[in-house]
């Protein structure tokens, strides 16, 4: 108790304050894509419901939840070797302990796919045998990983059952909002099984700020929905609060002497000579770099 009261009273220390409010991103294909989505689970035989194992409950799309739990699902945790491994399998034994097929994935690791193929096998076990034709959907917020997983078990299942088809490849960005049009790839004959990639949806309005914030640092939704400034302090404040060897003075001390060398500098070198300069090794002073960088070319 102490020790959150501690964490507490530093966070309050950095002055960090989330702020009220939604946060909208719902951009046009979104919309649509929602419609489509909801019309083609109709279809599927089973879904793989993909979320951020960094923040498994903040990247589920809350509208999209009572038709998921009435499908034949799996959560595939995206993104594992970028959570913290202790807590990621806290939230595995959570799941459990809620009756949901859960599982953690790197999608750009073949063992770790061939896991979750081996899962959706067990899951379509019936299915496999009494079906000619069979579909699984992969849904999830933006950015989440869904095409550089369709991309993989495209890969694996035509290692495993060449398909005469000609291998398209989903389309995989480091931004979110890549794909925009749900697109089908065949992965087996026999009976023909089809996988379906969806855009990234999210809902109409987030409804908290904290949850926007995480969103946005985990990458499903832009930067500039939020604002860069304020995600950076929220990055920091947990940092902070995690006891992450920062000092929030020192980088208050450090901003000021950056200050001091924009304010030094001519304005049209100023952007290249610092990214040009060696900062201290430091993300969160990195973070700062940025956003003074960003102010100088306001
Ligand atoms: N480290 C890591 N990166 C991943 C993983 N899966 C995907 N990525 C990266 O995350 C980014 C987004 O991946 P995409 O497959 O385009 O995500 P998406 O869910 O299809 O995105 P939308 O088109 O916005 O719906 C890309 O830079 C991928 O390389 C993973 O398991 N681990």
């Amino acid at each position: 108790m102490r020790g959150l009261t501690r964490a507490a009273k530093r966070a309050g220390e950095m002055a960090f304050n989330a702020g009220g409010g939604t946060v909208n991103w719902f951009p046009g294909h979104m919309a649509a894509a929602s419609r489509a989505i909801r019309d083609r689970l109709k279809l599927a035989d089973l879904v793989i419901e993909v979320r951020d194992a960094r923040i498994p409950l903040s990247s589920a799309n809350e509208d999209l939840q009572p038709v998921l739990s009435a499908k034949r699902r799996i959560l595939a945790l995206s993104k594992k070797d970028l959570a913290n491994p202790n807590i990621m399998n806290r939230w595995l034994n959570h799941f459990e302990s809620c009756k949901k097929d859960c599982i953690s994935i790197n999608a750009h690791s073949s063992s770790s796919v061939n896991q979750l193929l081996g899962l959706a096998e067990l899951k379509l076990k019936e299915a496999i045998l009494k079906e000619p034709t069979l579909l699984i959907m992969v849904v999830g917020v933006p950015n989440v990983g869904k095409s550089a997983l369709i991309n993989s078990i495209h890969r694996i299942a035509n290692s495993r059952f060449p398909v005469n088809d000609k291998i398209k490849r989903a389309t995989v960005g480091p931004l979110p909002g890549v794909t925009q049009d749900i697109a089908g790839y065949k992965i087996a004959s026999q009976p023909s099984i089809y996988v379906l990639d969806t855009p990234g949806v999210l809902v109409p309005s987030i409804p908290d700020m904290e949850t926007g914030l995480k969103l946005a640092l985990t990458g499903a939704v832009k930067d500039s929905v939020v604002g860069e400034e304020r995600i950076a302090k929220y990055l920091l404040s947990i940092l902070n609060i995690r006891k992450t060897p920062l000092h929030w003075e020192r980088l208050l001390h450090r901003r000021e002497e950056l200050h001091e060398e924009i304010c030094s500098l001519n304005e049209n070198d100023s952007r290249d000579s610092l990214r040009r300069r060696r900062v201290n090794n430091s993300d969160a002073v990195y973070v700062q770099v940025l956003s003074l960088i960003s102010k100088s070319n306001e």
